[in-house]
């Protein structure tokens, strides 16, 4: 790689600020890898629609190109994806204009995903557009957007390096955006962390977690670093436990094939949950600079102790393997709470619990940091339940405080009520970004803050590989359980007993009115 590129990719690492203040301009070239696929119509692309709605995408500038194996011409890609961006019935004419603009800002280009020849073509359609935007030579920018499977990232990485890197002297840049899994246990991505490390620096890889866009994930350093409030009490004196919980109401539909390869601990626990968990847990980095915030992220990971198989429960939904896709036998499974204990000053003895399933009777995403019993409780309140903090990721964004209050009235008697932030009443109007339109945002700033580093990754994987070769194996039993439950009784039992958490009973939350 050129010096002058380096110097380049290095301002991701500056504070966002920086960023911010010097927005480039010139030619941005956004190369859709595998879009003919599902993630690219149902995310990719309306997310890049998106930005492009809100002006983050100058018609003069941009040119967004699809690349996929299926042979089908430009307006065939574009009617495929015309469905995903706008709902034809509900749209209104502006709305329409607007689609069919962005729609002629997309070219397809076919081809396979480990021939020169296929990805020379590429370039030269990439080059053509940088000239014909007339910008300053060398300004031109490449957004690769890999949205195929890991398998094969490290042929394509090749053929990006060998046949597309952007070719300025005096700047621009050339990233790749990477899709979780990112390996299936620590030997596998470490594997691929080396292949595409030996093609690209660290600040052009973009390993994407989409949990990371998230409104309320992306809240949690602002909540625990900007208010006085959190600062004494998030801690092990204080916390008696912490939920970080992810549960869909809908099976693996369509795509037990998939999912029967990786199972629910590689789908949502050592990627998206994990990530969430770093932020309740890391300690306070110095700065926003994105290097700072990823070193605590490394650090708390490293402070997870062993899983024990006493502090895992698996399950399997009856019917799962009903999907002729999935194998007859297969163990794999569909939910799992998994209990981790950190070794280290703040968190000593407080478990985080982490759970996801599908298939199971809500579809939420929270969460819920419990607080410890009040010492000397003159009130006698404790049986009515703990305080709580809760954080809704989805659906609904809120985060409340559940507190026990005096019930009005004559009587001294305690109640269990709440602090509510709900986005929908607090900021009406407001409309929350999608993850993965902020996260494009991010690459095309080169904001790393949001997106996991190596050592992140390998620090994570490190914590699940034990347990995930145990159930490749066979050797941890995934429990059945009814589709529209709760999961296996198991795992009920398993927080509430050996992970102390205590329900709050007959709390009866109304909705706030205006
Ligand atoms: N701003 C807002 O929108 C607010 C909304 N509310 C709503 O009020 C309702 C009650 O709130 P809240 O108490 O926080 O949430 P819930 O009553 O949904 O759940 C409380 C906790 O108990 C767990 N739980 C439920 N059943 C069992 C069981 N049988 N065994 C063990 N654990 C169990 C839940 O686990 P799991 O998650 O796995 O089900 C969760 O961790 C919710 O619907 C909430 O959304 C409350 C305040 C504000
Ligand atoms: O990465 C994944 O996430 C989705 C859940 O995402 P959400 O934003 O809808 O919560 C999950 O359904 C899928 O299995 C997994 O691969």
């Amino acid at each position: 790689m050129g010096t002058s590129e380096w110097h380049c990719e290095k301002r991701s690492s500056f504070i966002n600020e920086d960023l911010e203040s010097a927005p480039e301009t010139g030619s941005l070239s956004i190369i859709v890898l595998g879009a003919s696929g599902d993630l690219a119509k149902k995310k990719t692309f309306p997310a890049l629609f998106n930005l492009y709605r809100q002006g983050f995408l100058p018609a003069d500038e941009i040119c967004i190109f699809g690349y996929a194996r299926t042979k089908i011409s430009d307006d065939e890609l574009r009617n495929r994806l015309h469905g995903f961006l706008v709902k034809e019935k509900d749209a209104s004419p502006e709305q329409l204009q607007d689609v069919s603009k962005f729609l002629h800002l997309i070219k397809y280009v076919s081809g396979s995903y480990d021939s020169e020849n296929d990805f020379h073509l590429l370039d030269k359609k990439i080059s053509e557009h940088e000239s014909s935007t007339n910008s300053a030579e060398g300004s031109s920018r490449r957004l690769f957007y890999l949205a195929l499977p890991p398998s094969i990232y490290p042929s394509v990485c090749k053929m990006i390096k060998t046949c597309c890197m952007n070719k300025s002297d005096l700047g621009g840049w050339t990233r790749v955006v990477v899709e979780k899994p990112f390996g299936k246990d620590l030997e596998s991505a470490e594997q691929l962390s080396t292949q595409i490390g030996e093609l690209f620096e660290e600040p052009q890889i973009y390993r994407i977690d989409h949990y990371l866009g998230k409104e309320l994930v992306q809240n949690m350093l602002v909540l625990r670093f900007a208010n006085r409030l959190f600062l004494p009490l998030w801690n092990r004196d204080n916390i008696a436990n912490v939920q970080i919980v992810s549960k869909e109401d809908f099976g693996t539909e369509g795509r037990g094939g998939y999912f029967d390869q990786y199972g629910i601990i590689r789908d949502i626990i050592q990627n998206h949950l994990l990530q969430i968990f770093c932020l309740v847990a890391m300690e306070k980095p110095v700065s926003l600079n994105p290097e700072h915030i990823r070193d605590e992220k490394v650090k708390v990971l490293q402070s997870v102790l062993p899983l024990k198989d006493d502090d895992v429960v698996l399950g399997q939904y009856e019917g799962y393997r009903d999907d002729s896709t999935v194998p007859d036998h297969s163990n794999t499974p569909t939910f799992a709470t998994v209990i981790l204990r950190v070794h280290n000053e703040r968190w000593e003895g407080v478990p985080f619990i982490l759970k996801a399933g599908k298939a199971l009777n809500s579809r939420k995403a929270d969460i819920r940091v419990q607080f410890k019993d009040v010492p000397g409780d003159i009130f006698k309140c404790k049986k009515q339940g703990r305080n709580e903090f809760v954080i809704r990721l989805q659906p609904s964004e809120a985060m409340y405080m559940k507190l026990t209050v005096k019930q009005p009235g004559l009587e001294m008697s305690t109640v269990q009520s709440e602090l509510d932030l709900s986005y929908r009443q607090r900021y009406q109007g407001v409309t929350i970004p999608e993850a993965y339109e902020r996260l494009i945002l991010d690459t095309i700033k080169g904001d790393q803050q949001h997106f996991v580093r190596r050592d992140e990754l390998k620090a994570s994987w490190e914590i699940f590989t034990p347990l995930l070769h145990s159930i490749d194996k066979g050797e941890f039993k995934s429990i059945p359980y009814q589709p529209g439950t709760r999961g296996p009784a198991e795992a009920d039992e398993l927080l509430l007993e050996k992970a102390g958490y205590v329900q709050t009973h007959g709390y009866i939350w109304i909705p706030p009115t205006l």
